[in-house]
């Protein structure tokens, strides 16, 4: 439990200061604009933060029972609503409405009704399709070019996501559809568009609510196409159309816009963060790259894995997990408190804005000795609380996708790894930055060698210095 102080204003909380002239907007602006300083910097106060002193406005929270109290409690902490930007009809209203940003029963009936497109067996029914799309990728590369390793995982995830929703079979198809989605998130998570929330000529708000109106037009002529063909597939889309909640009751056109595209935006760039993460983390941590390689090796044999060889693997079980403890790419995610509440003995009024930190919590020393050590091998004792370990956040919203999340994860890297060893050139800028989520900053450039184990540990510049000890 951490130590409280009773009966202390929650206004008399430590926290930096209000920035001249703009107030707690200038430090919501400096949050936003750099997100990682100012977890550092939040972080130092203690595990109750307000974004500004005086104001409790907007607090952040970073210790596991923190964690606990508000995310175990939808019905006091909702989800951000206001995140559905946008007039009140309109495409952009839409493509935001989805289980991350509905309350209530709504969001307890659909989140039931989607759940059996997201349950083990059922995703497990999609390694096939994982491990051609996979395969498709590893085909095109060739030894001694320079990819970047962020775009490739992201087309890869990109073309797994959108199958996997939408069920097509055309890669050009799906591609196209998947940059379309995937731009509409680019502008979504603008920090401009948040800024400047107004639909006028040449602002990007204005750019967002057209890639709205296409991206919403998309989703409509594919659920018109999937009726038309009866809508027998084994995509997430198919299985939402027959969905019917405990009175029989199916999802409107609109709500399953808004439901797929919250599935894609969620589900696509956060796998492709982890995985650059991991290949990064892999390359600058060569004891650990060559022990992993043996290990896919010698259960693998050169072929991708099956459902029952991946359980058989449990150092790229700790690899993914350590990770993702490392560099989560959700590194905030917000709650709204309905009513007045209590916290580690202060009091806090209704309407509260609460952030929590998967990458903060992850990294207190109490929780994970040498937190900032990329250190495997520590999940063969630690054992952090329930709430203590949260790149899927955790309670009744936990991540839908998580199970999809980590198969793909894991068919990724036990197909990758043994055949080729990416390597990042000597110098290179790695600089950490949050849109939506983390993610280095211009791309990774990485070399492809085939796998000739030759592990080293090319250096680095950057921030991730800052970020990760890299000795
Ligand atoms: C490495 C990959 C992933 C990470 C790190 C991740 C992380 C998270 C986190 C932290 C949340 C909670 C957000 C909050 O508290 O507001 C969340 C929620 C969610 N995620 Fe994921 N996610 C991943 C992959 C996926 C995938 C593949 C899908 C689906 C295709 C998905 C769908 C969702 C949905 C729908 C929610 C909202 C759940 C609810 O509110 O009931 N995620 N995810």
């Amino acid at each position: 439990m951490i130590a409280t102080t009773p009966g202390l204003h929650a206004v008399e909380l430590a926290g930096p200061r209000t920035t001249p002239l703009l107030g707690v907007t200038g430090n919501y602006i400096r949050f936003v604009a750099d997100q990682l300083t100012w977890l550092e910097k939040l972080s130092s106060y203690g595990p109750l933060v307000p974004l500004a002193r005086g104001n409790t406005q907007h607090l952040f929270i970073f210790h596991p029972d923190y964690n606990m109290q508000v995310l175990s409690n939808p019905a006091l902490f909702r989800a951000l609503e206001l995140w559905r930007t946008g007039p009140e009809d309109s495409s952009l209203r839409r493509l935001w409405t989805g289980l991350v940003s509905i309350n209530g029963e709504v969001h307890r009936q659909h989140r039931r009704m989607m759940m059996p497109s997201f349950h083990k067996k059922k995703v497990e029914s999609y390694r096939d399709a994982m491990v051609a799309c996979i395969g498709r990728m590893l085909s095109g590369w060739k030894p001694g070019e320079v990819r970047d390793i962020f775009l490739e995982m992201r087309q890869v995830t990109l073309l797994i996501v959108t199958q996997v929703l939408f069920g097509l079979e055309d890669d050009r198809e799906t591609l196209r559809m998947g940059m379309l989605m995937a731009e509409w998130l680019e502008r979504y998570a603008s920090p401009a568009v948040h800024l400047l929330p107004w639909d006028k000529p040449g602002l990007p708000f204005r750019r967002l609510m057209n890639v709205s109106e296409r991206g919403e037009a998309a989703i409509r002529a594919l659920i018109a196409r999937k009726r038309a063909q009866g809508a027998d597939g084994d995509d997430v889309l198919s299985m939402l159309l027959h969905a019917r909640d405990e009175e029989g009751g199916s999802m409107s056109d609109a709500e399953l816009v808004g439901q797929t595209n919250i599935l894609f935006v969620a589900g696509h760039e956060t796998t492709t963060n982890s995985l650059t993460w991991t290949l990064f983390l892999l390359d600058q941590h060569p004891e650990v790259h060559a022990a992993l390689v043996e290990e896919l090796e010698g259960e693998l044999k050169g072929a991708p894995p099956t459902i029952e060889q991946l359980e058989r693997l449990p150092l790229l079980d700790r690899v993914v997990k350590e990770s993702m403890r490392l560099m989560p790419p959700v590194t905030t995610a917000f709650r709204t408190s309905t009513a007045p509440f209590e916290m580690g003995g202060h009091r806090f009024e209704a309407e509260t804005q609460l952030y929590y930190s998967p990458y903060i919590t992850h990294r207190l020393p109490e929780l994970y000795p040498e937190p900032k050590r990329f250190l495997p091998e520590r999940w063969l004792k630690a054992e952090p609380p329930v709430y203590g370990y949260i790149p899927f956040s955790n309670g009744p919203r936990r991540c839908i996708g998580s199970t999809l999340a980590l198969l793909e994860m894991k068919l990724l890297l036990s197909m990758l790894l043994p055949r080729f060893r990416l390597s990042l050139p000597p110098g290179t800028r790695v600089e950490p930055m949050v849109r939506a989520t983390m993610r280095p900053k211009g791309g990774l450039p990485m070399r492809i060698h085939t796998q000739d184990k030759h592990f080293e540990r090319p250096e680095v510049r950057g921030r991730i210095r800052d970020l990760v000890a890299l000795s």
